[in-house]
């Protein structure tokens, strides 16, 4: 079983990442080109410890696990048996990234990315040993959303699928293994058919954005935390699903290009609670408080669902 994993990349989802790993009792290399965002990672990584704490997960020994913050991509890498990439989703600063692993590593360690939907056969034309890459694809905040999909390139070896597949058993998570590369992976594809008719309704005004949200938050998420999708179409009826999608299908958004709002925003630095403003305005007392909420909830949740209260 894998012990030493290294994390490239210390944004909104390495340390997340990191605490999960380090508190299954893994020990943990962290590293980012940029020195900026260690003490943002350090932060991130004790308020991603408390919140792990509230969910009763729990070291497996005193002492077991570590995260340690290093300098430089080789110190990261040196004696790692998993190096999970977390860089942006931008295939070039990825393609980058493996080059400047690949002379570091031996031909048994696995490179794992954590791409949000870039296809593994794409990024592992990058890398001497493609058998050896897979996709590890976290959901955000990674140490509380505990499935995780699983990612085989053209290249990869099944041992290499099934090693992470029981690395994320093992420490307690849920694996699902997608059996085919396709872009977007399955939790992207989704999420990314509800946002684009999400932006698609708010666009064309037949919806406040705040109304919406709480329509779908309300209606379908709190439903589909308890029922997933498939079983949800035997709830309701195959027999209604056939009659309501036969005129509505045709109707639904099927934009290929991205939403103008997105794009407007865009262009002026509205990126969301990174900024400061994107489909709302938010202070920055407003986006520490939203945050520890959204931990709070996500926890309380959890803990239902698992049956733990
Ligand atoms: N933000 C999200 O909700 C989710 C993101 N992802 C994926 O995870 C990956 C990382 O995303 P975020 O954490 O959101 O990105 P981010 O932009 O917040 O963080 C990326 C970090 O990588 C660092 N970096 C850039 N080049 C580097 C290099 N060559 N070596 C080391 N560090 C480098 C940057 O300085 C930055 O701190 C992306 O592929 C993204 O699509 C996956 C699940 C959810
Ligand atoms: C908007 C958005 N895009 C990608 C992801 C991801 O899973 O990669 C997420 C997420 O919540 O994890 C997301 O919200």
């Amino acid at each position: 079983m894998i012990k030493r994993a290294a994390l490239i990349g210390l944004g909104t989802m390495g340390p997340g990442i990191a605490a999960r790993l380090s508190r299954s009792g893994l020990d943990v290399t962290a590293y980012d080109v940029s020195p900026a965002a260690v003490e943002p990672a350090r932060g991130m990584l004790d308020l991603a410890g408390g919140v792990l704490d509230r969910l009763d997960i729990k070291a497996p020994g005193t002492g077991a696990g570590s995260v340690r913050f290093v300098e430089t991509i080789a110190e990261a890498v040196d004696g790692a048996e998993l190096v999970i990439e977390n860089v942006p989703e931008n295939i070039d600063i990825k393609a980058q990234t493996y080059r400047d692993i690949d002379p570091l590593i031996g031909p048994s360690v696995i490179v794992a990315s954590d791409t949000s939907g870039i296809p593994i056969t794409k990024l592992q034309a990058h890398i001497s040993h493609p058998e050896r890459m897979v996709g590890m694809h976290w959901s955000n905040p990674p140490h509380i959303i505990p499935m995780i999909e699983v990612i085989g390139g053209e290249k990869t070896a099944p041992e290499t699928v099934a090693v992470i597949r029981d690395l994320i058993r093992s420490i307690g998570l849920l694996p699902v293994v997608v059996k085919k590369d396709v872009p977007g992976f399955v939790e992207n594809r989704v999420l990314y058919a509800l946002l684009r008719e999400a932006v698609d309704l708010v666009e064309r005004g037949v919806i406040e954005p705040e109304d919406l949200d709480t329509c779908v938050s309300w209606g379908i998420g709190y439903k589909i935390a308890v029922i997933g999708p498939m079983a949800l179409l035997d709830m309701a009826g195959l027999d209604i699903y056939k009659s309501v999608s036969s005129f509505l299908n045709a109707d639904l958004s099927n934009r290929d290009d991205v939403a103008p709002m997105v794009l407007e925003n865009t262009a002026a630095s509205k990126f969301g609670i990174k900024s400061g403003e994107g489909m709302f305005s938010y202070t920055p007392e407003q986006i520490k408080a939203l945050q520890g909420e959204r931990a709070r909830k996500l926890v309380a949740v959890r803990r239902i669902l698992e049956g733990r209260e």
